[in-house]
């Protein structure tokens, strides 16, 4: 094709979709620059065609608090525009720039509340670079056809890991002994440590931490009971019990795992610690909602339990620095940081290099694989949809992504608007009020493509609307 021929195709086809930007709230596609990728396009035939729907560099990715560099060279990769920041932002800078980014990654410090995402208008996708996700207003994000994804298990080694170290630091108060002779103090005791063969421990929330945890528990000699509200297979000798009573009045060790909920939030609160044995000791590396805190200083210092080992906090600071941990982020953070015998923590549970490269790794290709493909395979929020990749043969085929309420007659009128074409293939699928089809139609004029994404951007159940080509 001369360039004087592909000069023409782009013109037509600038003219016929009608090119200002993006076409809707929050669709993606097409855009300006997508004429920049024609020549490429018409010459690579024969070649696997990675979906885009757009020149890349188009694509704007905000990436918070220092995820890894395994995520930005992927998105660098793809030839999107990545912004990079060590820390979270505070809300209204926050809100400035998520105006005008695709996809945003973060880990568990940045709340995406829906004041915060009712500004992304061009946002697609959201990445957790982490387990947990309640960070994210999943319900706003969910209506508003913003996919969420996360990694499930890439850090959950290096979770367990940690509180076994602690386990055993606790048990034999190393961290007091460590601090007493960094200034100079000798002191050497067995009053009140233990060995932890023998002793029991308590875990409450048997998922991939749990269960992880407590394999590593046995072989150093622990007994281990769990508590989970799903009926679930214990691995070795591990055994599930029925009541979260019954686990506190039995283990030496209880330790939380599980998720940032309504029913988790202050799970361990005064009657709980009432219900330890004497002496116990209590770990929480999941979230700093999970642990009512005033009332476990109240429990050490009435000898109830005997230490403690926190990660995860109410409120916890943005970035790294002297004197942020205090009193005007948690109003007893001075008392705590008063007492023997509490290792504090300042959220690093999945903080190992194997941990973050796996994750940026993992999630970023979730990113990549719904920007330019529309997988939703791995989302936490949208039903998972996928469909077999294109070619570069396929030249006239278009990918649709119809994101909408989930009422009757959907389809019908979806289809009727694709009909004029052959639809290929098709996949659709429903979660939570919100659906999700993906349909590649062919012979496809890039004349059509205006019109097909004008027809179903009037239907009254869209929620968001993407063609790739
Ligand atoms: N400190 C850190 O750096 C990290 C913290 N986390 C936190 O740890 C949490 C757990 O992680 P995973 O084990 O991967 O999650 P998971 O989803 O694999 O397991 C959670 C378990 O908790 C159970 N559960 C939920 N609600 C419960 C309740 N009310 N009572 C008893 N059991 C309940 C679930 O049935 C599930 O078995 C994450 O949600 C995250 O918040 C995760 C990774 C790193
Ligand atoms: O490493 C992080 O930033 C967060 C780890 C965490 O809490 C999670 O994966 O849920």
């Amino acid at each position: 094709m001369s360039s004087h021929d592909i000069n023409n195709l782009q013109h037509s086809f600038r003219r016929a979709v009608n090119l200002s930007g993006s076409p809707g709230a929050v669709s993606t596609s097409p855009t300006q620059s997508f004429m920049d990728t024609l020549p490429r396009r018409m010459s690579a035939s024969n070649k696997a065609k990675a979906l885009k729907p757009f020149s890349t560099g188009d694509m704007k990715i905000l990436l918070l608090e220092n995820v890894n560099a395994t995520a930005v060279d992927i998105f660098r990769e793809q030839g999107y525009q990545v912004e990079f920041l060590k820390s979270s932002l505070p809300e209204e800078e926050l809100i400035e720039k998520i105006k005008d980014v695709h996809a945003v990654g973060i880990r568990s410090k940045t709340r995406l509340t829906a004041n915060i995402l009712k500004h992304a208008k061009n946002l697609v996708c959201i990445g957790c670079f982490c387990i947990g996700t309640n960070q994210v207003d999943l319900t706003y994000a969910t209506n508003a056809g913003i996919a969420v994804f996360n990694s499930p298990f890439s850090n959950s080694r290096s979770v367990a890991e940690l509180i076994i170290g602690e386990i055993i630091t606790l048990a034999r108060q190393v961290g007091d002994r460590s601090i007493e002779l960094h200034t100079g103090t000798w002191n050497k005791v067995s009053n009140k440590c233990w060995e932890v063969r023998g002793k029991t421990l308590g875990i409450i929330g048997y998922g991939h931490i749990g269960s992880q945890l407590s394999v590593l528990a046995e072989a150093m000699g622990l007994h281990v009971l769990y508590y989970d509200t799903v009926t679930i297979m214990g691995l070795g000798t591990a055994r599930q019990v029925p009541t979260l009573d019954e686990l506190l009045n039995n283990s030496d060790f209880i330790t939380c795992h599980v998720p940032a909920t309504p029913e988790t939030k202050n799970m361990l609160s005064a009657p709980q610690f009432a219900a330890m044995k004497e002496g116990a000791y209590v770990l929480n590396a999941s979230r700093g909602t999970v642990v009512d805190i005033p009332a476990l200083i109240q429990a050490f210092k009435a000898g109830k339990i005997a230490g403690a080992a926190l990660d995860v906090y109410p409120s916890e600071p943005g970035k790294n620095g002297a004197g942020v941990f205090n009193n005007d982020l948690n109003p007893w953070a001075s008392e705590l940081t008063s007492l023997p015998n509490i290792i504090l923590t300042p959220h690093i549970g999945g903080s190992t290099e194997e941990a973050q490269s796996a994750i940026g790794v993992e999630v970023a290709t979730s990113l990549t694989k719904y920007i330019n493909e529309g997988t939703s395979v791995g989302s936490v929020n949208f039903p998972e949809v996928s469909l077999r990749s294109l070619d570069y043969d396929e030249e006239n085929t278009v990918r649709v992504l119809y994101i909408h309420h989930n009422v009757p007659g959907v389809l019908k009128t979806v289809n009727n608007v694709l009909s004029n074409h052959n639809i290929e293939k098709q996949f659709s699928d429903s979660k939570d009020g919100v659906a999700y089809l993906m349909a590649d139609i062919c012979d496809v004029n890039q004349s059509d493509i205006k019109d097909v994404y004008d027809q179903l951007n009037q239907t009254d159940a869209k929620i968001s609307i993407r063609l790739l080509y």
